[in-house]
């Protein structure tokens, strides 16, 4: 039997995903010295020396800013995320951050707190302190939603279901977002049609420099007197200081965000909570078994799904003996590769071959053991980034 793949826990991840792992053949922890694999949630990796040991990398969530993916891609490991896998958390907390806004919840709930129950009066300042804290219904009112992925389609779908006008701003939507996307979004074709014409904005990109304080000085001056922005997408993809200065003018009404910096804490008009969107029992069951089942499958199978700079590639089993090999994606390397094995009179059962942006992935199953020395002749071909050899035992 092989050596279990050691994977390397860096986070709370549930019982439930890690359960995924065959104990015959994984090992999981939060003490890996020389781990295989490595299962994430927000731990911050750019600063870690990740060992060359490291195979594939498992984010249990979402977003992969916290990750190095040039940097892994570079070495031909993939980056397995868990998409759509939090959604309906992040999509709940939406819209309780929408209603604390338009209902002062955060500051009438002080306001109860403060009063002393001994107090006689106690009811009386009630009704008489609730005007203080009148709001406004959220029918009938404007969301603007930048970024339809697996997020921010459920969030469009939420508020026309509580009988608001939505309006939708994604330039890189994928075909299934838009086929699943109800007809009552409007499109726009701009940040700024989106900020003019919503009461609430709320924001569901990944932090990409293309992304990165696309909320800002500029861009508050569009949006309508009093609206409330809503960020529980990534600290960065807002400017900080922008929307304490638009806050401070009143010009936007509220902040409402999952990211509590020291610069927008105690704010009285921000509403921050300690990034809770994906914190549910269920999101974080769900996002650790999708990963995990990823992980595992690329480990033993070498079978690619759901890598964020990986193409997806997964092939059933036809024979006992398979390559795997991640190359830069440039003219003649499946010829060299195939040139490698023929060299070797291995024959070729089935083969699968993608590209996703720089790089590329194949499996190949063969009829017969593969030599060592093929292994190598492949990993010394320029271009080839990673090469694995995954015969199945017995
Ligand atoms: N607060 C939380 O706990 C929490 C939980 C999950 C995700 N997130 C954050 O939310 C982000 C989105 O999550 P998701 O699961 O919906 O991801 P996703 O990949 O399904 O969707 C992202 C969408 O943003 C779009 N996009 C990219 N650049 C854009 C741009 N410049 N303008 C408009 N749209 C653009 C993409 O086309 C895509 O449709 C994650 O990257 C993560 O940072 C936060
Ligand atoms: O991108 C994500 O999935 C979220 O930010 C959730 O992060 P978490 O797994 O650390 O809660």
């Amino acid at each position: 039997m092989a050596e279990p793949f050691q994977v390397l826990v860096l986070n709370n991840v549930s019982a439930k995903g890690l359960a995924r792992l065959p104990a015959e053949r994984f090992v999981a922890g939060k003490d890996i010295a020389r781990p295989d694999a490595v299962l994430v949630r927000s731990a911050d990796m750019h600063g870690m020396d990740i060992p060359k040991s490291v195979l594939a990398i498992g984010r249990a969530g979402s977003g992969t800013n916290n990750i190095p993916v040039n940097a892994m891609s570079a070495r031909g490991v993939p980056v397995f995320n868990a998409p759509g896998a939090n959604a309906n958390a992040v999509k709940e907390l939406v819209l309780a951050g929408m209603l604390m806004a338009a209902r002062n919840i955060g500051g009438a709930m002080c306001f109860v707190v403060g009063l002393d129950p001994a107090d006689p009066e106690m009811e009386k300042k009630v009704e008489d302190g609730k005007k203080t804290y009148a709001g406004y219904e959220l029918a009938g009112h404007t969301l603007g939603v930048i970024g339809l992925g697996m997020i921010g389609r459920l969030v469009a779908d939420m508020a026309l279901k509580m009988g608001m006008n939505v309006l939708g701003y994604d330039p890189e939507i994928t075909v299934e977002a838009a086929w699943s996307l109800s007809s009552k979004v409007k499109k726009a074709n701009f940040v700024t049609e989106v900020l003019k014409h919503s009461h609430f904005v709320s924001l569901h990109v990944p932090l990409v420099e293309a992304t990165r304080h696309m909320i800002n000085a500029e861009s508050l001056t569009h949006m309508k007197h009093g609206a409330v922005l809503l960020n529980f997408s990534r600290e960065g993809v807002v400017d900080e200081a922008a929307v304490l200065a638009a806050l401070e003018a009143r010009k936007l009404g509220s902040y409402v965000c999952d990211f509590p910096s020291p610069k927008v804490n105690g704010n009285p008009h921000v509403v921050a909570l300690p990034h809770l969107g994906a914190s549910t029992r269920e999101a974080e069951e769900n996002c650790a078994t999708m990963v995990a089942d990823q992980l595992r499958d690329y480990l033993l199978d070498g079978n690619v799904v759901n890598a964020v700079n990986f193409p997806n590639v997964a092939m059933p089993r036809e024979s006992k003996f398979r390559i795997a090999v991640a190359n830069a994606n440039v003219p003649n390397m499946l010829g060299q590769i195939s040139t490698a094995m023929a060299g070797a009179k291995l024959n070729i059962h089935n083969m699968m071959n993608k590209s996703k942006g720089d790089i590329a992935y194949t499996l190949v199953d063969v009829d017969s053991k593969v030599p060592k020395k093929v292994i190598e002749a492949i990993a010394k071909i320029e271009g080839v980034l990673a090469v694995r050899y995954l015969p199945v035992e017995g």
